[in-house]
């Protein structure tokens, strides 16, 4: 938008989501929601107020099914119940709203309308605008398959601002079928407040352009607070704080983070405050915290002399026969991609515009330095063909089997909850259900749990039990390394050593 212009843009006001690509879905009768509020005329709180069973679960009420007829309260998308708003100029962010009236916490105040287009028209268009110097970003993705495009036709809330100290929110509401993002307040609001919400923009490489929210707790740029810009901005040393307990990045493996950013989208802006040559951001909603997961990665174990390791440092990946085949870790890969796609989830859902695959230490991140990530990993078969002790290999064995049991039942899972998973991908307001995320936590940890016994297992065979003789030497014939020495009966202790010091005193 020019800032010299007194009026915006040309756009076509609309009030109602303009569906481009499909017509609005036809809510099958089965499918509505029907509440069990009924009307009291005692209790204006009775017709769908806040303990109905719809508006509990985001979804407006069908008009001719609500229990509550006419005075049903939970239409408001429908009803355009908007809140009194005035278009402004603002210093140097374009034109802004201004509350017109007492706006209640919690109060929907208006509907964020626009385009509903596919996600591939999304990139499109995208481009276009950049290319022909819009600035403004105007796309909210709506879910994985669809955005919505406020740049040519919009509701008024497409000129509210982002704010790192924000009094509104938005919210994705079912309204007769179709998934609605609505401005809502978070607090109360005066009469002549400028509205605004976290956008929670990503930054995506680029300048960096600095945020005019003017809040006392302003992250100073846009994106800043986004992992993307912290990365770029930091020197990556090896006695980096963040290595600390408290600081354990959110993403599960290398591989994953940049993977993460390949979903989400950016927008691209022009600023006259940019230094330089452009910048890439995605919006996203919501200041939301995503859910942790544990780690799903293998437990590391040190390598053991003269055990076999199977690794290659020069690559930093492993070779060979690995512990987990290459679909395994394909899986692995993929699940944690996911995983990290939900934590990063709420920093980048909205407005998205284009995907890429950057890695870590790409260009997007000049200035990091490769965190060395080598890991060991124990070819659990070699060992145990090693050890002498039948027992000790029976036991390694059906450690290893509960890990694999415990890797399916995961893997199990995975399966079954991604469509919870893909659903809160696309989802601006809510997290993966609590029970979904209580049963990924329990299976993870019974994992982690199964991958402990195997190693500690695996290390204390190695280091209390004979080792198999090599070259037809006997068990009890051999010494084991790491001053474990064979006692007669099979068994091995560590072996002690008393030093005599030239004036005959131990120690
Ligand atoms: C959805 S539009 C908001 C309306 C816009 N101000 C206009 O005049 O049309 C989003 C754009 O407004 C600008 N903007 C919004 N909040 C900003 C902020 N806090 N600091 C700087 N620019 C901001 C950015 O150009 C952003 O891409």
């Amino acid at each position: 938008m020019d800032q010299q212009n007194e009026w915006p843009a040309p756009y076509k006001h609309i009030e109602r989501n303009d569906f481009v690509h499909r017509k609005h879905k036809k809510q099958k009768e089965g499918d509505i929601a029907v509440c069990v509020c009924r009307f009291d005329a005692n209790d204006p709180e009775s017709a769908c107020g806040g303990s109905c069973l719809n508006v509990l679960t985001s979804t407006e009420c069908t008009p001719g099914f609500c229990p509550c007829g006419n005075y049903c309260k939970n239409q408001r998308f429908q009803k355009c119940e908007y809140a009194m708003l005035k278009l402004f100029k603002t210093e140097g962010r374009g034109w802004g709203v201004l509350a017109a009236e007492d706006i209640k916490a919690g109060q929907f105040v208006i509907e964020y309308c626009g385009e509903v287009i596919s996600r591939q028209e999304a990139k499109w268009r995208a481009q276009a605008y950049e290319a022909q110097g819009l600035r403004d970003a105007f796309i909210i993705s709506l879910d994985a398959y669809e955005s919505i495009d406020a740049t040519r036709k919009g509701s008024l809330a497409r000129f509210i601002n982002h704010s790192c100290q924000p009094n509104c929110e938005t919210r994705k509401w079912n309204v007769l079928g179709e998934v609605r993002v609505g401005i809502f307040a978070k607090q109360d609001i005066n009469p002549g407040t400028e509205l605004a919400y976290d956008y929670n923009f990503e930054w995506y490489g680029g300048a960096k352009v600095r945020c005019l929210c003017g809040a006392l707790s302003c992250s100073g740029f846009l994106g800043a607070k986004s992992r993307g810009f912290q990365e770029a901005t930091y020197l990556w040393e090896d006695d980096d704080g963040r290595y600390s307990v408290e600081n354990v990045p959110l993403y599960d493996s290398e591989e994953d983070e940049p993977t993460s950013k390949a979903a989400k989208a950016i927008v691209s802006r022009k600023d006259e405050l940019m230094t330089g040559s452009g910048s890439s951001y995605l919006l996203g909603v919501d200041g939301m915290e995503p859910i942790l997961f544990p780690q799903t990665q293998p437990i590391a174990v040190e390598p053991l002399n003269s055990f076999p390791m199977e690794m290659d440092e020069e690559k930093n990946e492993i070779t060979g026969e690995n512990m987990y085949t290459e679909d395994a870790q394909q899986k692995l890969t993929q699940k944690s991609t996911m995983i990290s796609r939900i934590r990063s989830n709420s920093a980048c859902r909205n407005y998205h515009i284009e995907e890429s695959s950057p890695t870590k230490n790409s260009a997007f991140y000049p200035n990091a330095k490769s965190k060395i990530n080598v890991r060991k990993q124990v070819n659990v078969k070699s060992v145990t063909e090693r050890l002498a002790s039948e027992d000790a290999r029976q036991e390694i064995l059906a450690y290893e089997e509960s890990k694999k049991l415990a890797a399916s039942q995961l893997d199990a899972l995975y399966d079954e909850i991604r469509p919870a998973i893909e659903e809160h991908e696309r989802d601006t307001q809510d997290s993966v259900p609590t029970s979904v995320a209580e049963k990924w936590i329990e299976a993870s940890c019974n994992k982690l749990k199964a991958e402990f016994n195997l190693y500690s297992s695996i290390i204390k065979n190695i280091t209390c039990t004979p080792r198999r003789a090599q070259n037809n030497m006997a068990p009890q014939d051999m010494d084991i390394e790491n001053g474990v020495k064979l006692l007669e009966n099979g068994t091995a202790k560590p072996e002690t050593q008393i030093l005599v010091s030239p004036d005959g005193s131990t120690f």
